[in-house]
């Protein structure tokens, strides 16, 4: 699975997106280790604050089938720059990803920013912060 095919798969998966209120549609292409592709759409709600983006779709799907090990995402939207994952998403990348994992954010016209589970987000709070 190369990035290209991972990003197709991520417009792809836009499809799945269910959006009646901002009607803005993300996918989302997450490769695990085995390299089985998991999509997501992002899932909106008339409780405007439960929206569930695109990202976190595609990981709990995965994650909650017992596929915890992941080597890549890709996510599409229709952004004038590659998308920005939101802060919600970066942390839950930070807790069931690798911090090198590799991000690949795109858009409808082909712009691309590669970059990793850490460097979207210096310093997370994570599992050791709780170490007392
Ligand atoms: O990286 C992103 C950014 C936004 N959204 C969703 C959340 C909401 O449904 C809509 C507008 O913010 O886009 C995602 O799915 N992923
Ligand atoms: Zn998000």
């Amino acid at each position: 699975m190369d990035k290209q095919a991972l990003m197709a798969q991520a417009i792809e998966a836009r499809k799945l997106a269910y959006v009646p209120y901002s009607n803005f549609q993300v996918g989302a292409a997450l490769l695990t280790d085995s390299g089985k592709v998991y999509l997501g759409g992002n899932i909106e709600n008339a409780a405007y604050s439960l929206c569930n983006c695109a990202e976190r779709t595609a990981l709990f799907k995965a994650f909650s089938e017992g596929d915890k090990v992941y080597k890549a995402i890709a996510v599409a939207a229709d952004t004038p720059q590659a998308v920005s994952p939101c802060g919600a998403c970066r942390q839950v990348m930070a807790e069931l990803c690798p911090p090198d994992m590799v991000v690949i954010l795109t858009n409808l016209k082909g712009d691309v920013w590669e970059t990793t589970v850490s460097e979207l987000l210096p310093g997370a709070f994570t599992k050791e912060d709780l170490r007392g």
